[in-house]
């Protein structure tokens, strides 16, 4: 079976390499929401412009520094999405990986507003499962990871790095109870945020295992950035007030990196 995929449209990204023109961007920033896709074209990125919005899932083609040609996309939530457009952006040529997301801190000395920096996940997520073994490794790239970190340093920015708990729900994945409508939480997931406290995970979120899967198995460079907008060991819900500056930290970090790549020419 031919791989050689780079000149058709991908059902769901809805643009081919062809439609990238001369810019062939290889970098991607890829977001959760729509809206933060948005948000970063039209405030970090010069030249930006819609490839697609399929289904709510927009992609944009801009330039960094006037030079760097970036395409920012949308995974939309969970891991199945996630799949889907990041097998199609390695269609289309891209090499490298960073997702912008949210996430809920387990630790206590995690706040709102403090940035994870991904090294590895604990990925109880299907669709990872159809990419790879469950033992497979989801590992984030140690180099691009540590640009983060310094990144991070650089920009001042409270930041953690360890290890991310990648799940499947929102609520019962992640052990919420109050705020859930399932009146019946498996005895399974019972304790198991206090369990991950205990193996010294830092967050929840439900994209990064199956991303580090997948680049692990189909080669390509991968990291994960996340702001914390829910500290759960205080209660489940999530702080909107402090959300849009808890992204755009990330999302700072997160442009530097790519910044400083560009200048070292590592893509
Ligand atoms: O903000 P994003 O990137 O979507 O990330 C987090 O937020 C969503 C849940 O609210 C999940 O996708 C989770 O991983
Ligand atoms: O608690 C949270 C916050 C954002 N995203 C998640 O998956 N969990």
């Amino acid at each position: 079976m031919s791989n050689n995929l780079s000149h058709q449209k991908p059902y769901h990204l809805n643009f081919s390499s062809e439609d990238l023109g001369t810019a062939k961007p290889t970098i991607t920033l890829l977001s959760g929401e729509p809206e933060r896709s948005r948000y970063i074209a039209e405030t970090y990125l010069q030249n930006a412009r819609l490839l697609s919005d399929y289904r709510g899932l927009n992609s944009y083609l801009g330039y960094l520094d006037n030079s760097t040609p970036i395409l920012l996309a949308t995974s939309g939530m969970g891991a199945p999405s996630l799949s889907i457009v990041v097998n199609e952006l390695i269609q289309v040529g891209i090499k490298t990986i960073i997702r912008i997301g949210t996430c809920g801190a387990i630790q206590n000395r995690i706040k709102i507003g403090d940035i994870i920096i991904s090294q590895a996940a604990l990925c109880r997520q299907g669709a990872a499962n159809d990419i790879a073994p469950p033992e497979y490794p989801a590992v984030a790239d140690p180099f691009l990871t540590v640009a983060l970190v310094k990144s991070a340093q650089f920009l001042g920015v409270n930041y953690h790095l360890g290890i991310t708990a990648s799940v499947d729900s929102f609520y019962e994945g992640q052990e919420r109870i109050v705020s859930s409508a399932n009146p019946y939480l498996q005895r399974h997931l019972e304790g198991i945020t206090e369990e991950y406290r205990r193996l010294n995970i830092l967050n929840y979120e439900m994209e990064a295992g199956t991303l580090f899967k997948m680049a692990g198995v189909y080669g390509f460079t991968a990291a994960c950035i996340c702001a914390v907008i829910a500290e759960r060991n205080k209660e489940e819900g999530i702080s909107l007030e402090s959300k849009q500056q808890a992204i755009e930290k990330a999302i700072q970090v997160a442009i530097l990196t790519v910044s400083n790549l560009s200048l070292s020419s590592i893509d």
